[in-house]
Order: structure tokens, then C-alpha cells, then sequence
């Protein structure tokens, strides 16, 4: 505990795992575990059977973000133990648990990666470069905004798929960064305790990160040190392709990797350096406010663009989606391989359909492999794995079937260039399947493993759970706490001078279930012809010895007890008690007693049993070595899958939601003609009701479109979805739309409300302004801006005055698309001889009996009223309320009718 004074400490205590002294008082009771005491001790100590040791994991670190350490019992040389008739362990940390360093554990959530992220910053830059520390007040405002551009290397990696990425970027673009991977822990070396880069630390923690601190290492782990944790054919790791600072990132994360794993070996994958510049940027808020992942509310994955768009079938398929959602491409051919690739799909619906058939089938393969990779994939794995193999094989037969036939038309009909270009896209993909060697793997597995065998033994083990947990506890019941012991289910306490597990195994015939085919191996064919042999001669002996006893009743068995045994039952205990010396055992209907005969030859089955085990365990050993040997083309074959599976699940939602393939080109213009936004229009489906289209076209003549219309008329919803349009399209999906001719956006950035952040003493007009800066230093003339309602925070004057700014800024110094909506329509005045900008607005028709509907198509010109009384009798306001509203505002200001300007 003082060794790993920053994790909580589980230690194996025979079938048990205990915590101890504080952390037993101080997790037992959040773990619903009895804090007890053993008898004349004072150490405090709470525990759990053995096999729940996942259920508790989970609350620890899923639930609770905490990092364990897990000290596992090492048998110590077993042989001489079993001999003395004694067994003892030593104990020791095998690995420690935390959030970002999960592997394989069952409560991972498969559909999301679960990265662990080091970020790196040049503190001696950061020192020299700081203007903040003389501004007064400054420090009150934890922004990391207000930070220079000092380089920061960040790196990631994903333990349970061995993704890992580097990444260089500056210390005002670290937010969205950060947003975009979504670690699920952070490193930062305990120098990030400091000062200046505790404005680093707050808004990390802001965004609710779990953070650990970690000693830097000194000496600096270089690149050639990485490699050893990197998988075999290792030609793409580009040593040049890092900077410094995302060399430093990736070192104290190999290191702390190194830390957690105590001394197991990882085989990641050769890392990638992430090249903002080849992807659009996403801003932190942005991801937020267009709910690309969660929803802004609850930050529930229900009712978010990910929920709405999900229809891939494979895990490691749905990772991908995400990834792509978050960083949209910036590359013209990378986007339109996608698209031509959806486009094929949807053309070819049988393909489409026949794909996803066998995509079903599939399993992860990156999980699986990695699980390898660390030493710890079984025979199941094994199998998903082969399976998954012969799968692959189906689908790149699906895919170069498809290509060959589409080539050998189209040697007769004249090919258009796009169909040309449709085809090389598939026979790329095609291409890029490398199967030979997995096939003999996969074939290999199922020639070795017995499935049969396999499932029994599974049986067995769910039917036998509980005597597991007995077997277990039976070496060193007695370290147990007593009121553990009383916890267990009376069947399985532990029974008193009970034999070693692993001796009892090795020698009760009553398993003798084989999870690999005799075929596996020469040795395991020769083993079990032996074995054949001995149960012959088992038989036989106790044929004879029924007759030589005139017991029909004999059996031959082995008790944990006693040993090798004949036992008989009622009538012939009479009579064997006058043939046989000495009994061992007996009871009133029953009689058990030794004989050389047996004892010689039950000692040979056993012996051949634990060395068939162990023969089962090297070949396992050999085929686990031989997936290894196979990570880098399993990754690869898993990597088209998953391009696959998305390029499909684009397909089935381009149709299901009438998307349109969107033209993307290297300009500036957002043109879209009956645009949706796909996440509105889904919910108002549910409730029956149709969505307005709207057409947005900016960038050309008008850059800026300044939009005014009452409460709920849907502004907000339309700067969403163009935003969300462009993401799509640089995603590779179609778009809710009947048009869409897109120039590539390099980021887009929102300013749509979003909470206080009263507890960082940010009110809200801070916030706004917060946000706002960052949009106005940031955008480029190839950006996608939208805001909404900037200024509101504050008095009307105020706001006004914030808002124009912002306007002039976007109009003639950041030059970019952008989306303006607003309640003050005096800006649609001040804004008039701006060149770039257009007015357009939404409203509401009144009828004659004073009901009113909102009318949520866009028409050009600027709507002055707000019909903010009418949302209030909506929302229930009392009607003396409404009245007094109503008066003053005939007072203050005349009816202003709609205008064109
Ligand atoms: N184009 C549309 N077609 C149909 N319904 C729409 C459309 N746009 C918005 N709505 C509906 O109107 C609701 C309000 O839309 P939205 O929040 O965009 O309005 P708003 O003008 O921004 O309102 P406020 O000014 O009060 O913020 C949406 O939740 C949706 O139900």
C-alpha cells in the first residue's frame, strides 16, 4: 500500500480479494462490502469472492475514477509444494487498473474507444511567453485562451484496440483538441501542479477529465525506445513524422503504459501522427452545441447526430463513425472515395445487404488481437478470432466478385468517369485485404480447437462456478475473514485439510473435457492414445475385480481425500469386507478401500491427464504466438471492415432519410437548396410532423447571413444543420438535403448558449465572450461560423454594441461563411452597407381568431418582432402577466412592420 500509495490496493487472499486498513473503512462501505475485523486483530479489512473481482473493478474505477492495484498470489515452484503437501504463494503487483488503461474488462463500452491521453508542454516556452501573469485579475479567468501559442504535444493511445496517436498543437487550440479525442484519463507530468499551467489544469477539470499526476522520467524515453512496445512490421513508423513536444507526450505515455502493466509486454501499433491541417476542426464547444456525440442537456447519446445516424453492425465500425464524425476530412479525394463508395453501396443493394450479412459475423478484431498482444486471449478468443478470419475472406470474395463483374461490363457500356472512378474505389479497397496467412492461421484454429469440448467446458464452469470459488479457497481458507467466510453460500465454504487446487485438477478424472481436438498436436495424439490405453485397462481392472468380489456395485475413483479408491455400496459391503483387509473409509451402506492395482494405475491416467493439460497449453501458447506474428495484417483486414461497415451504414441512411450526395469542392461557398436538420426532423417524424426545408447559400455574393425571426420560429435549428450539412459531407455521408454544393470548411466553430460556469466564477456574459474570442481570433476565410443570439447576456445597448462588433470582425477581418442569428434587428440597420451580409428572417401567421403557427421557411428580409408574448401564453404565463406585457410594450415601442432591405 505504501509502494502504490496512489491506488487503491486489492490483494488475493485465496478465494478473495481484501482491502485493507483505510481503504477497506474507506471503500467497503461504497462497495456494499462488510468492514471486519479478524479475530484478536486491529486491522480493518473488507473482501469480495475472487470471481466477482470485475463487478468490483467496475465500481471502482468506472464508477469512482479510481487507479487499483491488483496483488495476485504467484504459485511458488508448485512441484515441491504438492510434495511437502503444503502450498504457498507470493504475492506481488501484477498490473494496476485505471480508467484509461482498461485492456479487456467486460465493462468497457465496445461501440467507444477508451483512450489515455498525455499532454506535453514546453514549460520553459510557456514561461517566457506568458502576457497574463502581470494582467490583474487575469488569473481569475481559468482559460486557457488567454495562454500563448506555445507548442503542446499531445499522444493517445487505446490499450484495448493498440490505436496510438501523437499530435502537435497549441496550447489555445488544446480544448478542441482534447474534445475531439475524449480521453477517458489524462497524464500530465506533476509540473502541471505549477502555476501558470494550472489555467491547463482547470480546464481540463472543467470539462470534468480525470487527471493523473505522473513523476517525469529522468531519463526521456526517444523514439527508438518505443519500439519494443510496437507491434512486428513496424515500415509506416516514420520516426521524422514527430515533433519534440509529441516525442515527450508519447514517452511519459509509453511510461506510465509501462507502469500500469508491471512489466507485461504491449504490442501497440506503430503511431500515427495526426495532422490537424488534413481534417476539420471541430471547436470544443461546437462538438457540444451541435450534438455531435451527447446532447447538450443531459449528455445522453440518445437524441445526438450519433444516435441519429448510427446504423453501422460492428463495434469496431461504430468507433470509426465517431472518429470520422470529429474530425471530418479536409482531403477532396479522401472525401469522395467515401462517397463513391456509399454511392456504390446504394446503387447495389444487394452487395450492401450481402455485406452486412457477414459483417454480423463478425467479431471485434482489434479487442481480440490486442487481448493476444498482452499474453492473455484463450481458446474462445481464438475461435471469435477465426471465425472473424473466414468471415473476412467472405467479404473480400463479396467485394472482388463485385469489382470483376462491374469491370467486365463496362468494357461493354461506355463508362462514365464516375463509374470509372466507383470502381477503382472498390477494387482499391479490395486490394488492401492481405489474407493468406491469417486463413492458415483460422485454419489452423479450427483444426486444433475442439468447440465441442470447448462449450462443455463452459458448462461446466457456469454449473460449477461456486466450487471454483471452494477450490480456490480451500489452499489458504484460513487467511480468509471469518465474516467472509460466512458471506459465502453454505455449499461452497471451504471444507477443512482440503488438497491444493491445482494437484486436485490435474488428477479428478471427472473433467475430462479436451478444449483441443487430439489432431492439434503429435504429442497431444500420442498422449490421448495413451490415455485410451489406461481407461481400457481401467475397465478391465474393475470388470475383474467385480467378478473376483462378486461386487457388482465397484467403482474405481479418486477422492480429494483419500486418494485412489474402490468403493462399493449396499449388499456388496458385506461381502467385501470379508475378501479385503483394511477399509478407509466407511459407512453404514458403503465401504471404500485401497488397492495397489488401482492406486498404480490411477497415479498413470493422472499423470496423462495433466500432460495432455499442459500439452493443451503449449499448442494454445503456439497459436496465440502465431495471431501475434498476424497483428499487423488482422489490423489491417479489421481496418477495411470497418470502411465497410460505415460506407453501408451511410448507405441504409442516405436512403431511409432521402439524403443527397453533396458536390465538395476546394471554393468557399455553402450552397444548399431544401436543406434538414437530420436530428429535428427525426424527432418531429416520431411525433407525426414534417420538417420546413430551407436553403442557405453564403459565401458567394453574401457571405454573412444576419437572421431575425419571433422565439421558436427555428433559427437556431437552421444555423445547426448547416453546420451539420458541412460535417456530413466532409464525414463521406450523403446530406439532408435536395442539393448540396459545399467548399471545404477547415473549422467550424458555434456560439450557441450554453450553461454558467458559476463555479469558475464565469457568469454567463463571460462565458459568451469567452467563446466569442476564441471564434474571432480563430476563424479563417475558409471557416463555417455560427452564432447565435451574442449580446444577450447583457443590457440591449451592451449587446448591440457586441454583437455589430462581431458582425464588422466576421465581415472584414475573419472573411468567413458564417450564420448570425439575432433578436436585435437594429443590427440588420447598422449592418446595411456591409457588402457580404444578407438579411433573412422567419415568422409567424396569424389567423383571424388569434391563433398563430410558426412559419419556419427563411424569406429574405428582416423580421422585427419577436412574438415573444405568444411563446409566454404558450409556456403558461399568468394572463394578468401577458396583460402588463402587453401594455408596456405598446407603450415603449410602435409596431414595427417586417421589412425587405
Ligand atoms: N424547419 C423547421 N421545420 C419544422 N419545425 C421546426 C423547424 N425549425 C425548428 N422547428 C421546431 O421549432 C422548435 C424551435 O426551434 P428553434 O430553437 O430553432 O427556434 P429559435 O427561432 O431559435 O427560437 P429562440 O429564438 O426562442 O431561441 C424546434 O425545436 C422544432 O421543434
Amino acid at each position: 500500500m505504501l509502494r502504490f500509495g496512489h491506488c487503491i490496493v486489492l490483494t488475493r487472499v485465496g478465494g478473495f480479494y481484501e482491502l485493507f486498513f483505510d481503504h477497506a473503512e474507506t471503500y467497503g462501505p461504497l462497495m456494499n462490502l462488510k468492514v471486519s475485523k479478524r479475530k484478536g486483530s486491529t486491522v480493518p479489512m473488507a473482501g469480495f469472492p475472487a470471481h466477482q473481482l470485475e463487478r468490483f473493478l467496475k465500481i471502482l474505477v468506472q464508477d469512482l475514477n479510481k487507479s487499483v492495484a491488483v496483488s495476485e498470489e504467484i504459485p511458488n515452484d508448485a512441484s515441491k509444494k504438492v510434495k511437502s503437501g503444503e502450498l504457498k504463494f507470493d504475492r506481488k503487483v501484477t498490473r494496476i487498473i485505471t480508467p484509461g488503461t482498461l485492456i479487456d474488462e467486460s465493462f468497457m463500452d465496445p461501440w467507444k474507444n477508451n483512450y489515455l491521453l498525455s499532454i506535453h508542454v514546453d514549460h520553459e516556452a510557456l514561461k517566457s511567453l506568458d502576457p497574463v501573469q502581470d494582467t490583474p485579475g487575469m488569473d481569475k479567468v481559468p482559460s486557457v485562451l488567454n495562454l500563448p501559442r506555445t507548442e503542446v504535444g499531445l499522444a493517445w493511445v487505446d490499450l484495448s484496440s493498440g490505436d496510438f496517436l501523437t499530435q502537435s498543437t497549441d496550447v489555445a487550440s488544446l480544448p478542441s483538441a482534447v474534445a475531439r479525442i475524449g480521453p477517458r484519463e489524462i497524464i500530465l507530468d506533476s509540473s502541471f501542479k505549477d502555476q501558470r499551467e494550472s489555467r491547463i489544469v482547470s480546464m481540463l477539470q472543467e470539462d470534468g477529465y480525470v487527471i493523473t499526476y505522473q513523476e517525469p522520467l529522468g531519463q526521456k524515453l526517444a523514439l527508438a525506445d518505443w519500439i519494443p512496445m510496437l507491434e512486428d512490421v513496424i515500415e509506416d513508423f516514420d520516426t521524422t513524422n514527430f515533433s519534440p513536444a509529441e516525442v515527450a507526450a508519447g514517452g511519459s505515455l509509453l511510461h506510465y503504459v509501462n507502469t500500469q502493466l508491471q512489466g507485461s509486454k504491449a504490442r501497440l501499433q506503430a503511431p500515427i501522427s495526426h495532422q490537424p491541417e488534413n481534417f476539420m476542426s471541430i471547436d470544443r464547444n461546437s462538438l457540444r452545441a451541435l450534438e455531435i456525440r451527447t446532447t447538450m442537456r443531459d449528455g445522453r447519446q440518445e437524441g445526438s447526430l450519433l444516435h441519429t445516424l448510427r446504423k453501422t453492425v460492428t463495434k469496431s465500425g461504430t468507433r470509426l463513425l465517431i472518429e470520422r464524425l470529429t474530425e471530418p476530412s479536409m482531403s477532396l479525394p479522401v472525401i469522395n472515395d467515401r462517397l463513391d463508395l456509399v454511392e456504390e453501396m446504394l446503387e447495389y443493394p444487394q452487395l450492401q445487404q450481402d455485406l452486412v450479412i457477414q459483417l454480423r459475423r463478425t467479431f471485434d478484431t482489434l479487442r481480440l488481437v490486442q487481448k493476444f498482444s498482452f499474453g492473455r486471449g484463450d481458446a474462445d478468443d481464438l475461435v471469435e478470432l477465426s471465425k472473424t478470419i473466414f468471415r473476412t475472406t467472405d467479404i473480400a470474395n463479396l467485394v472482388a466478385e463485385h469489382s470483376s463483374s462491374r469491370n467486365a461490363i463496362s468494357l461493354d457500356a461506355e463508362a462514365t468517369e464516375a463509374d470509372t472512378r466507383r470502381r477503382g474505389c472498390l477494387s482499391s479497397l479490395s486490394n488492401r485485404f492481405d489474407l493468406v496467412s491469417p486463413m492458415k492461421l483460422a485454419s489452423r484454429i479450427l483444426e486444433a480447437i475442439d468447440e465441442d469440448g470447448l462449450s462443455e467446458r463452459h458448462r461446466l464452469e457456469d454449473d460449477e462456478k461456486s466450487a471454483i470459488a471452494e477450490m480456490a479457497q480451500d489452499v489458504l481458507g484460513q487467511e480468509a475473514g471469518e465474516e467472509d467466510l460466512k458471506q459465502m453460500p453454505k455449499k461452497i465454504r471451504p471444507k477443512s485439510n482440503a488438497i491444493a487446487p491445482s494437484f486436485k485438477s490435474a488428477t479428478d478424472g471427472r473433467d475430462d473435457i479436451w478444449i483441443m481436438r487430439r489432431s492439434a498436436s503429435k504429442n497431444l495424439t500420442k498422449l490421448h492414445d495413451a490415455l485410451d490405453h489406461l481407461t481400457g485397462q481401467k475397465t478391465e481392472l474393475e470388470s475383474n475385480l467385480k467378478k473376483r468380489l462378486g461386487a457388482e456395485s465397484l467403482t474405481l475413483k479418486w477422492t480429494p481425500n483419500l486418494g485412489h479408491i474402490c468403493h462399493v455400496k449396499g449388499k456388496d459391503v458385506a461381502r467385501a469386507a470379508t475378501q479385503l483387509t483394511k477399509s478407509v473409509s466407511s459407512t453404514k451402506s458403503t465401504r471404500s478401500f485401497h488397492l495397489l492395482e488401482w492406486t498404480h494405475l490411477g497415479t498413470q491416467l493422472d499423470e496423462t491427464r495433466f500432460r495432455i493439460r499442459s500439452e493443451e497449453t503449449r499448442a494454445l501458447g503456439d497459436l496465440r504466438a502465431e495471431v501475434v506474428q498476424n497483428l499487423v495484417k488482422l489490423r489491417r483486414n479489421a481496418a477495411v471492415l470497418d470502411e465497410l461497415d460505415v460506407a453501408c451504414s451511410f448507405a441504409v441512411l442516405a436512403l431511409e432519410k432521402s439524403l443527397v450526395r453533396p458536390i465538395l469542392n476546394s471554393g468557399t461557398t455553402h450552397n444548399i437548396v431544401g436543406g434538414r436538420h437530420p436530428v429535428v426532423e427525426a424527432g418531429l417524424g416520431d411525433q407525426g410532423r414534417n420538417f420546413t426545408s430551407n436553403d442557405c447559400a453564403v459565401g458567394e455574393d453574401e457571405r454573412i447571413w444576419l437572421i431575425t425571426g419571433p422565439n421558436m420560429a427555428g433559427k437556431s435549428t437552421f444555423l445547426r444543420q448547416n453546420a451539420l450539412i458541412s460535417i456530413l459531407a466532409q464525414t463521406g455521408s450523403f446530406v439532408p438535403a435536395e442539393y448540396a454544393e459545399i467548399g471545404l470548411v477547415d473549422k467550424v466553430f458555434s456560439r450557441v448558449g450554453s450553461a454558467d460556469n458559476l463555479y469558475q466564477d464565469q457568469s454567463t456574459f463571460m462565458v459568451e465572450m469567452l467563446e466569442t474570442a476564441q471564434i474571432l481570433k480563430q476563424a479563417t476565410p475558409r471557416s463555417f461560423v455560427i452564432m447565435d443570439e451574442v449580446g444577450r447576456g447583457t443590457t440591449p445597448e451592451d449587446g448591440v454594441a457586441v454583437g455589430y462588433a462581431c458582425l464588422h470582425h466576421l465581415h472584414n477581418v475573419n472573411q468567413c461563411r458564417a450564420l448570425f442569428a439575432t433578436h436585435f434587428h437594429a443590427l440588420a440597420d447598422m449592418t446595411k452597407d456591409f457588402e457580404s451580409l444578407g438579411c433573412y428572417s422567419t415568422d409567424v401567421a396569424e389567423e383571424p381568431d388569434g391563433t398563430f403557427s410558426y412559419v419556419h421557411r427563411l424569406r429574405k428580409g428582416v423580421n422585427r418582432r419577436s412574438h415573444a408574448l405568444k411563446v409566454a401564453r404558450v409556456a403558461g404565463l399568468p394572463e394578468e402577466a401577458i396583460e402588463i406585457a402587453a401594455r408596456v410594450l405598446s407603450q415603449s415601442m410602435p409596431a414595427h412592420p417586417s421589412t425587405t432591405r
